[in-house]
């Protein structure tokens, strides 16, 4: 029975490398994969990951019917044993739509990697239309780190090391860019109190206010 699987959790704790490996595990075995990707760090049409493996994918456009896509690449005669979606947040909720469809009237097992909630703590809409329809929400196992050495459950952008709330829900990014605008996988708790990495060590050397000691 086919599937659509959403594999998520933060930034940074391996999703990519998880979707090339299932694809050099298929394609291993003679299967051939359509590769799905939107706005990619490495660029339009690229899957990577930053252990530095990269592979080419359709960049999806706004308002691609990927349903009508495989249907039309099929229909040409050409192959698709499997769907892989990367950056599967950035997908518009009618196009999970079509990718479940994929699953039901094609036949073919779909594996959607993303992140679920972005830097303000809500939902992508294409996230949550992935965990009402996904037959399963597997969270990756290799897990990213807080500074603090908790689980990191949350994603914050960074501007300078401090984190910001306001802005556009999309922007493309990396983690470990402390000059920069750039994201910080965070706990709740820091999530919280907005403490990053940066700003968490320039608490610690700052001078403590109190107690005040009188003469
Ligand atoms: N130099 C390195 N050595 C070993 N593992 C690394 C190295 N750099 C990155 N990684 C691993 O790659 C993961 C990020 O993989 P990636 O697939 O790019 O993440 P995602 O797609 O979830 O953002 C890190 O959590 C870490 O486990
Ligand atoms: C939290 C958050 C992230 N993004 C962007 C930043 C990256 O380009 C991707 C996530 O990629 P990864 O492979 O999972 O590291 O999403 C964003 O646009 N908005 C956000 O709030």
């Amino acid at each position: 029975m086919s599937e659509l699987v959403f594999f998520s959790g933060t930034m940074d704790c391996g999703k990519s490398t998880l979707a090339l490996q299932i694809e050099h595990n298929r394609s291993a075995r003679g299967l051939q994969g359509m590769i799905f990707t939107r706005d990619d760090r490495a660029g339009q049409g690229k899957l990577s990951s930053r252990l530095g493996l990269v592979t080419d994918a359709v960049e999806v456009e706004d308002g691609q019917d990927l349903y009508a896509y495989l249907v039309d690449h099929l229909s040409q005669g050409r192959r698709a044993d499997y769907v892989i979606a990367d950056e599967a947040q950035f997908l518009a909720p009618e196009q999970i739509d079509q990718l479940a469809r994929v699953v039901d009237d094609l036949g073919l097992d779909v594996y959607a990697f993303g992140i679920t909630t972005d830097f303000r703590s809500k939902l992508f809409p294409g996230s949550q239309r992935l965990v009402e329809l996904a037959d399963r929400v597997e969270v990756l196992q290799v897990e990213a780190l807080c500074w603090c050495g908790a689980r990191a459950t949350h994603n914050a952008r960074t501007i300078g090391g401090h984190m910001v709330v306001e802005g556009a829900q999309v922007v493309v990014g990396d983690v470990n860019q402390p000059d920069d605008i750039g994201y910080e996988v965070l706990c709740r708790r820091h999530h919280r109190r907005r403490m990053t990495a940066a700003t968490a060590h320039a608490g610690a050397l700052s001078p403590d206010v109190l107690p005040v000691e009188t003469a």
